[in-house]
């Protein structure tokens, strides 16, 4: 069953292309992986999804109920370390989409969120201000918000971005639990190896679609040249161009 179904999915910044034209569909429980060159619009793609970006044509169709039960883990640099914030109420934060933001922490939340913590390994460190942590410990702590909130679908931004080879490994523990427990799992990367290993399908994206469906078809060498070339008349400063439709 599709769950997300991108129809014709344009998102454009003041008229200038980010994803051009992507159609197609993930299905529930599907583990995705989203790659292509840098500035391929792999993050706009998702965030389109996560309903931040207002497609410019096209649409994101979602499942109904859907937009409820999808949880959005934001490149790391754009969470303001700066607030001062308690790791449990980064993690309690998770949950404010469907309670509200004036909900009191209950006991039954303070016991979820101690289980996430010790799920992601930072037990203990529920009063540590989230400046304090190193940027492992800030991913595990935001790992720890996702499980929080019981989604059905997963949106990961580079995930593992700037973290450690250990963190790495058990975050991916847990995209593979949460894999095994039929949830939806969308997520941005880089290293394809890692893809290779972990990712049963992936979306190979250059603005337009590259190719889309098992991982081994989708990363052959045809496809990442096209993607590679794609990537090249972009040019590494240009400036987005309007493609004609
Ligand atoms: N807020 C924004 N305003 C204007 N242009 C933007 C904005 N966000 C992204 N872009 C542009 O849209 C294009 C796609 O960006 P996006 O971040 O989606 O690509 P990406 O594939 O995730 O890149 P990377 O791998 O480098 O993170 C880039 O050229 C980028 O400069």
């Amino acid at each position: 069953m599709s769950l997300i179904n991108l129809r014709n999915l344009t998102v454009s910044y003041r008229g200038y292309l980010a994803v051009h034209q992507v159609s197609g569909a993930f299905e529930a429980g599907s583990l995705t992986a989203i790659v292509g060159p840098n500035g391929a619009g792999k993050s706009s793609l998702l965030g389109a999804i996560a309903g931040q970006l207002v497609p410019a044509e096209g649409e994101v169709a979602l499942a109904s109920g859907l937009r409820q039960r999808m949880a959005w883990l934001p490149q790391q640099t754009l969470v303001d370390r700066s607030v001062p914030l308690e790791v449990a109420d980064l993690v309690a934060l998770g949950t404010w989409a469907k309670t509200g933001s004036t909900r009191a922490v209950t006991s039954a939340l303070q016991s979820r969120v101690d289980a996430a913590l010790d799920a992601v390994g930072l037990a203990g460190l529920q009063r540590r201000l989230i400046v304090e942590l190193s940027a492992g410990q800030l991913q595990r702590a935001l790992f720890a918000r996702v499980l929080v909130q019981d989604a059905q679908v997963i949106l990961l931004d580079e995930p593992f971005n700037a973290i450690d080879a250990r963190t790495t490994a058990d975050l991916l523990a847990l995209v593979a639990r949460w894999h095994a427990q039929a949830r939806t799992v969308i997520a941005v990367l880089h290293d394809l190896d890692q893809v290779r290993a972990n990712f049963s399908r992936t979306l190979l994206l250059a603005r337009r679609c590259i190719a889309w469906g098992p991982t081994a078809e989708v990363l052959d060498a045809e496809h990442l040249l096209k993607a590679r070339r794609m990537a090249e008349c972009w040019g590494a400063d240009a400036p987005l161009r309007k493609e004609a439709a």
